[in-house]
């Protein structure tokens, strides 16, 4: 546990998988099937192309929905069976999710102190007593002279801001940020980032970030890529690995996909601490060192 009382939740996904029923009465496959392990206090990004999934699976870890199938443990706690009235008192205390879009997340015909306020609702007394008093948490986000300023009248970079500093209150074991600064300049993005590290970092926060923005998820030293309603790659400071998969499956780097079409044929050898994929054919060998080796 850090100084400032609160801790992160490592998140556990086994085999999840998420259906939708449409209107017409067809199901659509979201998630079909991600493992994926993220240790307490880590801060990740999800990438991936419009339809892969990561809007779905943030609604999954925030206890928002529950999947159609699998298992999601934060900690030793299965979300994926809890009860509607333990899934409420998680949501209010110890996960936060700010949705896609500062304003879905505030009030906006009352003030910056009066949301903060709305945000911790559902926290004890005790927790209260022991989160970041709301002056300090104001001037954390760089919000200190908009304390009594209505939300309606603030900037967009002032509004998201304010919405992490809600999403704070209560000293959440795990932030979920979905597209957190799709709709901001470059200057307030760069600072919102910032401040999601800091935070994150001083409070031991877990944290998962969805982005579409680059510059985004070069901050993050670990980002997870959906693809096609699964896991298809990791990155690591910058360098992206395939993942293996439950059967032995690996989904190939896109840029592999696109040199090699379905039916090639290739090699796959363990070469000490390394994967290498070569292609009879034009001898090109491509290798992959494993992300923890030295
Ligand atoms: N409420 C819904 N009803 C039916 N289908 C849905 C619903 N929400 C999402 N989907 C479908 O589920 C799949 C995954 O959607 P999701 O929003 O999770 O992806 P995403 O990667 O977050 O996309 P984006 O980057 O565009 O937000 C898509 O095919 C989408 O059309």
């Amino acid at each position: 546990m850090n100084e400032l009382g609160s801790r992160g939740v490592g998140i556990r996904c086994a085999g999840v998988v998420h259906l939708y029923r449409t209107f017409e009465g067809h199901d659509v496959v979201a998630l079909q099937g991600v493992d994926l392990e993220i240790k307490a206090g880590e801060r990740v990004a999800f990438l991936g192309p419009s339809g892969s999934g990561k809007s779905t699976l943030l609604t999954l870890l925030g206890g928002i929905q529950r999947p159609s199938a699998g298992r999601i443990f934060l900690g030793d706690d299965e979300i994926s069976r809890m009860s509607e009235r333990r899934l409420a008192r998680l949501r209010s205390r110890r996960v936060s999710t700010m949705l896609q879009g500062a304003t879905r997340n505030l009030l906006p015909h009352t003030t910056a102190r009066l949301n903060l306020k709305f945000a911790r609702l559902g926290m004890d007394a005790a927790d209260r007593d022991h989160a970041m008093p709301e002056t300090e948490l104001l001037s954390r986000v760089g919000l200190e002279g908009q304390a009594d300023q209505k939300v309606h009248t603030m900037s967009g970079g002032q509004r998201q801001r304010l919405a992490l500093a809600c999403a704070l209150a209560t000293s959440p074991q795990l932030l979920l940020a979905d597209e957190p600064t799709s709709q901001l300049s470059h200057g307030d993005r760069d600072h919102v980032v910032g401040l999601i590290h800091e935070l994150g970092e001083d409070l031991g926060t877990t944290v998962v970030v969805v982005t579409h923005q680059a510059e985004v998820a070069t901050s993050f030293a670990r980002t997870v890529t959906m693809k096609g309603g699964r896991v298809g790659s990791e990155g690591r400071n910058g360098s992206e690995y395939a993942v293996i998969g439950n059967e032995g499956v690996i989904h190939l780097p896109a840029h592999m996909v696109a040199e090699w079409s379905p039916g090639t044929l290739v090699r796959i050898e363990q070469e000490q601490r390394r994967i290498v994929v070569s292609h009879p054919g034009d001898e090109q060998v491509v290798a992959h060192p494993h992300p923890d080796a030295t």
